[in-house]
């Protein structure tokens, strides 16, 4: 048998790699959130605070070596470290409401290599149920509760119409989800230890016009009252007065 040094964790990465490696998922974590999806060596290395030597050492022990002259695929090597660090438990995701929106976010393949996994598909309309979606039937939402239970669902995603949005959640919370991604453009009411996630695209882009019209010197704070919306509007915020 041969002995394993006491500097090595398990598979044989130094445990002074291993000190390092959440540092580099931090740094990919903000590199794929800005929309990357390759980064060179010293591009990760600058944004992990480390140098591109070490960090290159560091990798090739869970055998990533990057593809010369593209760098890093900034998923799978997220994958890779997660894995390694133990942080890739999947959680089971349904998708309630299978629209435009909802169709999108069941076939995202990103979910997957996040450790998302969507397990189910649910609406009430009778022509959508019994379709196939990102290769997932989809169910009544009247089997809501019955498909939470038998498939450990952790996650709920609300992507209904507003007006039936509470209801889902309600259900979803009633059986057991407590983590809820609400895309209707409403307020969902939950009990407490309920996380919920809103998201709204047009916020984001109320936000970002208001930046954009102040770089570009449309904005004139002198503008006569109600002549305009105000940038706080705009910017989906309390306007302050
Ligand atoms: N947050 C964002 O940035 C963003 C962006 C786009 C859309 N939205 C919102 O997301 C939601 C979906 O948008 P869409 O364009 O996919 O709408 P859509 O009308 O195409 O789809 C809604 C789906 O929900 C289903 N549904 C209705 N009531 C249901 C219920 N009680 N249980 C289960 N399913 C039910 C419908 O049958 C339909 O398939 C809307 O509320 C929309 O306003 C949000």
């Amino acid at each position: 048998m041969t002995a394993r040094s006491s500097a090595e964790a398990p598979r044989g990465v130094p445990e002074a790699t291993v000190a390092r490696l959440p540092l580099y998922l931090r740094a990919l974590t903000t590199l794929a959130d800005a929309g990357t999806a390759t980064c060179s060596s010293e591009d990760l290395a600058a944004a992990a605070g480390v140098n591109s030597a070490m960090l290159r050492k560091d990798l090739s022990h869970l055998g990533s070596y990057g593809t010369r002259g593209v760098g890093y695929d900034v998923d799978h090597l997220r994958y890779e470290i997660a894995r390694e660090i133990g942080l890739t438990t999947d959680r089971n995701v349904v998708v309630v409401g299978l629209g435009n929106l909802g169709q999108a976010l069941a076939n995202y393949a990103g979910f997957r290599s996040r450790g998302f996994r969507v397990v189910a598909l649910l609406d009430a309309d009778p022509r959508m149920v019994g379709s196939t979606v990102a290769g997932l039937e989809v169910r009544d939402v009247a089997e809501l509760e019955r498909v939470v239970a038998e498939l450990d669902v952790a996650i709920g995603v609300v992507a209904t119409p507003a007006t039936a949005a509470q209801e889902v959640a309600d259900r979803l919370v009633g059986a057991g989800v407590a983590a809820i991604l609400n895309f209707a453009p409403t307020v969902l009411t939950v009990p407490e230890g309920v996380e919920v996630r809103k998201v709204d695209l047009s916020t984001e882009l109320q936000i970002l016009a208001f930046h954009e019209q102040r770089r570009s010197g449309e904005y004139l704070p002198t503008d006569p009252p109600g002549s305009s919306v105000s940038p706080a509007v705009l910017a989906g915020g309390e306007e302050v007065r």
